[in-house]
């Protein structure tokens, strides 16, 4: 099936202009490409329009032509577009029609008139891939964020489709699960010589195996369309804020000249030789030691239990404390208990056993709306979290609850909507913004509460590097500055690295470790527990033999924090 977009342009109808311009772009049957590019730069939105939900269930205005095998989609039906194209979307939560797990990855069997055997058979070795097969029978509305995204794999790994798109398939899942799904989509694609559109932010987590083209969008035009190495070896994921793979990072902080030749695009087939005498002379000169911790106690988890179904533990006896100022993650598995610890903490579920102390005081004591104006939360997944028609209106309203006035309410909207990149959509409802835009809106709505302890929960799930990087500097400033603690739930390695100083690691419904962040990331035993992965970080100072790769990673983390 070859895809030819021919002075493509695309504008919805809520918008005055497009979002697509003058696409032109061919995709070969059987070619597996990547599309990356800042987030509103209108990749999902070239994605819906080869999924057919533009323009038949999104409305808008589309000039020039796009050809599937060389059938020109306006002739088509929605029906028509889903048979030839699979898609997992971003926000899962919208793709679920089954009861149940194993119902949800059924439905596009039963679409195929598949007899009921082989079904059963098909749907568990599908669901064993991606490790749901223990919870088959569980409403994909009761899984976590990143189960749900598992589902949505498998619903489309038994899909009989000739294109699968995936629009952001690593945002929730942890290391170890994005790499076995990018194992996943591999295998599909060599095994079936399927078409595979991968959009994706998390680029070093794709090229955990080989695509052959990467195509770069920018405010809805294709600004580079060339090969991994080429693209890697260029200077335009820079440029256009994209970020790029640790160990490139590393190799540029040590001077490091990178060329398409070098073969940078993945780790395996760097020529890293050439590079040791610059690195091993970098490591050498940077390294400082650690700055002790502050020791006041903010927040204190003391062995902490909960279980949903009062058989199975989520959460088994965890303790640990958070100090005042500190930035802090924690790690853990799909479905671990993370976001368990943080509705514990807002109180919207009682433990069962166990208790949570801030400054000293026992929380059990206060409502739900005391803990607010003092922690403000920002959820996984932004559609949970907004309540408001206008952009304004939302950023807007925990402020107007807290009685301010207009003024200064208008003001302190201002100052936020500008830090956090969003001022020229002040005036846009939020059903306009694109996933991204809408999750920095949810987390500029509990910023501007200024809260004492800020636990942000996937904050870069679906942001490009320069979004995220505007945010986390801001956060980073509020931290260092106003002394705010920030605590972060994340799957995104180079984040908790740049960011955190200490990570708090949950496995199998326990605390598995409570250390360092350099400490925690040169342990690749206690990191497997734990579904999490070596960083590229990690191999390349074993490559070079280096003995301490937790002195290595806490230089590479002191030299990103003071270039940002
Ligand atoms: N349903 C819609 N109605 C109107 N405008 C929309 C709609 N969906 C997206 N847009 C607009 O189109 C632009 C591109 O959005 P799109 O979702 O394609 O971006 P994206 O590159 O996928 O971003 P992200 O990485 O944040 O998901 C955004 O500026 C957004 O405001
Ligand atoms: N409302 C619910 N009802 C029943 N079980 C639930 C509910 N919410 C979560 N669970 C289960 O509790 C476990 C922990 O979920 P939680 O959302 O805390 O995990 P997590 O570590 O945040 O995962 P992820 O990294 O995927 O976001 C999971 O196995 C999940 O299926």
């Amino acid at each position: 099936m070859t895809i030819e977009f021919s002075n493509f342009t695309f504008k919805y109808w809520a918008l005055e202009k497009p979002t697509l311009k003058n696409i032109n772009l061919t995709i070969g049957k059987g070619e597996k490409v990547v599309i990356v590019g800042p987030s509103g730069s209108g990749k999902s939105t070239l994605g819906q329009c080869l999924n057919g939900l533009i323009p038949f269930a999104v409305k808008g205005d589309c000039s020039g032509s796009l050809k599937i095998n060389g059938k020109d989609t306006k002739s088509l039906d929605l029906h028509q577009c889903t048979n030839i194209v699979g898609t997992v979307l971003q926000d899962t939560d919208g793709q679920f029609v089954g009861l149940s797990v194993g119902e949800d990855i059924a439905f596009a069997l039963e679409n195929q008139m598949v007899i009921q055997e082989d079904m059963h058979t098909i749907v568990k070795d599908t669901a064993k891939m991606v490790e749901l097969d223990d919870i088959l029978d569980v409403s994909p509305f009761d899984l976590s964020g990143g189960q749900k995204q598992r589902v949505s794999l498998a619903g489309v790994m038994v899909d009989d489709v000739d294109i699968l798109l995936f629009d952001e398939p690593l945002a929730s899942l942890d290391p170890k699960t994005g790499k076995a799904a990018i194992d996943i989509i591999d295998h599909l694609h060599r095994d079936t010589g399927k078409t595979v559109i991968i959009i994706e932010h998390r680029l070093e987590d794709v090229l955990h195996r080989p695509v052959d083209r990467i195509i770069m969008m920018e405010q809805g035009e294709i600004v580079a369309n060339m090969t991994p190495d080429q693209l890697i070896a260029s200077d335009l994921l820079e440029q256009h804020g994209i970020r790029e793979p640790l160990y490139i990072s590393a190799l540029k902080a040590a001077g490091c000249q990178i060329t398409e030749d070098d073969k940078p695009a993945y780790f395996s087939t760097l020529n890293l030789d050439k590079f040791k005498p610059q690195i091993e002379n970098w490591y050498h000169q940077s390294f400082v030691a650690c700055t002790p911790e502050n020791s006041e106690r903010l927040l204190t988890v003391n062995n902490l239990s909960y279980s949903y179904d009062g058989i199975k533990n989520t959460l088994d006896d965890v303790s640990f404390h958070i100090n005042k100022g500190e930035f802090v993650s924690i790690l853990g598995k799909n479905g671990s208990g993370k976001s368990t610890i943080t509705r514990l903490i807002m109180g919207v579920l009682e433990p069962d056993t166990g208790s949570i102390f801030m400054n000293g005081q026992d929380l059990a004591q206060s409502s739900i709306f005391e803990r607010s104006q003092k922690i403000g939360i920002v959820l996984q997944n932004p559609n949970h979290m907004i309540s408001h028609h206008m952009i304004f209106d939302e950023i807007a309203s925990g402020l107007r609850n807290r009685g301010i006035n207009e003024a200064t309410v208008e003001r302190k909207v201002f100052d936020i909507l500008e830090l956090c990149g969003l001022k020229k959509y002040r005036h846009w409802p939020i059903d306009a913004l694109s996933y991204g835009q809408k999750k920095r809106v949810t987390i500029a709505t509990i910023l501007v509460l200024e809260p004492e302890l800020l636990i942000l929960d996937e904050p870069t799930a679906g942001q490009d590097y320069h979004h995220y990087t505007l945010m986390m500097e801001f956060v980073r400033e509020l931290n260092r500055k106003l002394g705010i603690t920030i605590l972060i739930i994340s799957h995104d390695m180079h984040l908790v690295l740049e960011y955190t100083q200490r990570a708090i690691v949950i496995a199998n419904s326990q605390l598995l470790a409570d250390a360092p962040v350099n400490t925690i990331f040169s342990q690749p035993a206690l990191l497997e527990k734990a579904n999490l992965t070596v960083t590229s970080l990690y191999s390349l100072a074993h490559a070079m033999g280096i003995e301490r790769i937790d002195n290595f990673i806490h230089c590479f983390i002191e030299h990103e924090a003071k270039n940002k």
